[in-house]
């Protein structure tokens, strides 16, 4: 079997186990309620929770398997992508912290569904001076409660309280930070995966001096790299750069929605979080997003195996 077939087999395997799995629980609990004398009510609720959940496992499994249709979700420009975050703000009134917490846990909740922690236990989460790296130090407490072994790199921390509470709240879970940034063969050989929180959509090329080597050892490094919100380095409308180390994520984790560079996209998964759009806003900017399955905080947008 050739390494991409048996790679396909390995996730198909693992998506469908979890999909069965769920519904093996659904009929368990239809047993047990079987012979539990409660009341009907309780007893529907009970199966159409455990159903709810099989029919979420499935629709992960199919989702994996095939490429949604995107042609009508719109891909945003740096612009747009500022204006929606400031009418959140501003019409909305939503605190960056708000958004930020949710943007985090779609993100360790998008690592979590495609990377297992029994083979990607260690993750580098590299963090930037804004509000992406503030996505970033959330993900990596999350990943901690979701039995990753997440270490933070962030070279240049933010001294506003926000940050300086995140921090604080990662070396208060236990999550280790390290000062400099590991080389290309150490970083193959101790991580299993990077989450790339460095710069998000406010990014305007070229990149600085300080993050420019951080930037050419990820574009190095054999370990798949799971992008928070636009591949660190690339143009937030054009994508990768010509002049400088480009990065080739193996996921990408769109927040609230796509932006244009992620048409240039061309690794395995591309994943939807951020599942706090306001609905009126959404219309607005016509960003014809997806359906998220369930209760999750995620939706698959492609997959290439
Ligand atoms: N609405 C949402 O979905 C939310 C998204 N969030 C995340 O926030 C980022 C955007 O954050 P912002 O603070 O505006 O900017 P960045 O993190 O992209 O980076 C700004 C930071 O980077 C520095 N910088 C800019 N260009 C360069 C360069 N060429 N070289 C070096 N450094 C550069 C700049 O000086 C700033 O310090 C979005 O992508 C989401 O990930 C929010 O978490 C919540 C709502
Ligand atoms: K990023």
């Amino acid at each position: 079997m050739s390494v991409l077939h048996s790679r396909r087999y390995l996730m198909s395997r693992v998506l469908l186990t979890s999909a069965v799995q769920t519904l093996q629980a659904a009929r368990k609990a239809y047993i047990f309620t079987k012979h539990t004398p409660i009341t009907t009510i309780s007893l529907h609720h009970t199966c159409l929770k455990v159903i709810e959940r099989a029919v979420v496992g499935v629709g992960h499994y199919s989702q994996s398997l095939n490429t949604r249709n995107m042609s009508t979700l719109r891909y945003l420009n740096q612009d747009e992508a500022t204006n929606v975050d400031l009418e959140l703000f501003n019409e909305y009134q939503f605190s960056v912290d708000q958004l930020m917490e949710l943007a985090g846990l779609s993100c360790a909740h998008a690592v979590a569904q495609i990377y297992e922690s029994s083979t990607h236990k260690c993750v580098l989460v590299c963090c930037g001076p804004g509000n992406n790296g503030g996505d970033g130090l959330v993900c990596a407490r999350h990943l901690k409660l979701l039995d990753y072994s997440p270490v933070v790199y962030y070279p240049k921390p933010t001294n506003k309280t926000l940050f300086n509470n995140l921090v604080k709240q990662c070396t208060m879970y236990d999550v280790p930070f390290i000062d400099t940034m590991p080389d290309v063969s150490t970083l193959n050989k101790d991580y299993n995966l990077i989450v790339d929180a460095l710069f998000g959509f406010s990014f305007k090329p070229p990149v600085r001096p300080q993050f420019y080597p951080i930037l050419e050892t990820l574009s190095k490094s054999s370990v798949a790299i799971a992008s928070v919100d636009i591949p660190s380095g690339w143009d937030v409308v054009c994508g990768p750069p010509n002049d400088s180390p480009s990065i080739t994520p193996d996921m990408l984790i769109s927040l609230t929605a796509p932006k244009l560079c992620a048409t240039h996209f061309k690794g395995r998964f591309h994943v939807l979080g951020g599942r706090f759009v306001p609905p009126k806003l959404s219309a607005k900017y016509q960003l014809n997003l997806p359906d998220y399955p369930g209760t999750s905080q995620t939706v698959i947008l492609s997959s290439r195996q």
